[in-house]
């Protein structure tokens, strides 16, 4: 049996969209992993009810099928499903470093990208890559034109997620079909400022380039106090306030010492909007870890 922690991701921060993620030191989901003949699952945790517990239509079945690894799979979910936190990715991530480890298939990290997303596919019918990378190799991840880049950084975050569920699926559905030459000049921009901030771990080039003029107002309109949130984060002190993956949650980049106010402040922009909210005070974390392996006793 085999422990695996795989982290909460939070993707696109704005000017990445479908490209960048970012590895959360928490939430995480919790796998515990053996063996089996056939493969069962049970989840319990975050928001359990809403996530099915047949492999066909859970995200960790796909992965049992990519590295043919039937298994006896228990998901503690930290990671509440449709909450832009890369909840469905979490645990394909944990479950393919898991299997990958139980059955000695000997792929590295990187090589597990694309079988993790391949349970992407199966929550939203796309295998984006942006949740999983991350969940899986830590850091902050570029990807890229099937190509993916890593890069520490020390950064802080508050994530913020209000008490309402939107699906990526529903979320990428309101997305327009293409953008002009001056919103792709902007965009390309953003994102650059963005990882010049990462390499430097300057929060404030990070928050600037942490906007889209596309993606991210499309989506807010999909959550309810979104403007009131974002503009209380900044009031309180946040460098740059977008919303996480395909929300509803939403993610503000932080000066040192300034995270518990910030978290304050949005929780409240929530509340005077309706919206029951809880915050977590974060950061940059690593990538799925094994935390307790009894292989050696089975
Ligand atoms: N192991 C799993 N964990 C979470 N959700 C799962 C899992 N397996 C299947 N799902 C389904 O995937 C959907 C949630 O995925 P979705 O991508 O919408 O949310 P998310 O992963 O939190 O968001 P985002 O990708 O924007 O960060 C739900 O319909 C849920 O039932
Ligand atoms: N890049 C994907 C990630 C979902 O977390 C999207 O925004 O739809």
């Amino acid at each position: 049996m085999l422990t695996v922690r795989a982290p909460a991701t939070s993707a696109n921060l704005g000017s990445g969209f479908d490209v960048f993620g970012v590895a959360l030191s928490g939430p995480a989901d919790v796998l515990r992993v053996e063996k089996a003949t056939r493969t069962t699952l049970t989840v319990v945790g975050s928001g359990s009810q809403y996530i099915p517990e047949d492999p066909k239509k859970n995200t960790v079945g796909a992965v049992v099928d990519e590295l043919d690894a039937p298994a006896r799979i228990r998901i503690d979910k930290g990671v509440r499903p449709a909450s832009g936190l890369g909840s469905s990715a979490a645990s394909a991530a944990g479950a393919a470093v898991a299997l990958n480890e139980l059955y000695d298939r000997g792929y590295s990290r990187e090589e597990l990208v694309p079988v993790a997303a391949k349970g992407e596919a199966v929550a939203t019918g796309e295998a984006h890559k942006d949740n999983v990378a991350p969940s899986l190799l830590g850091g902050f991840t570029i990807v890229a034109d099937g190509c993916v880049t890593t890069m520490e950084s020390d950064l802080s975050f508050v994530v913020c997620l209000p008490d309402v569920v939107v699906s990526t699926s529903n979320a990428r559905k309101v997305l327009p079909d293409g953008a002009r030459l001056d919103e792709l000049v902007e965009t390309v921009g953003n994102a650059s400022t963005l990882t010049a901030g990462i390499a430097r771990d300057d929060p404030y080039l990070v928050g600037r380039g942490m906007s889209d003029p596309v993606i991210t107002p499309a989506r807010a309109s999909l959550i309810d106090g979104y403007e009131t949130v974002h503009n209380r984060a900044v009031e309180a002190g946040a460098a740059g306030v977008t919303v996480s993956g395909s929300g509803p949650g939403v993610i503000a980049v932080c000066p040192d010492g300034l995270q518990r106010r910030v978290a304050a402040a949005m929780v409240g922009g929530f509340e005077d909007c309706g919206v029951d909210a809880r915050a977590y005070q974060t950061g940059v974390g690593e990538g799925a870890q094994i935390v307790r392996n009894e292989r050696n006793s089975e």
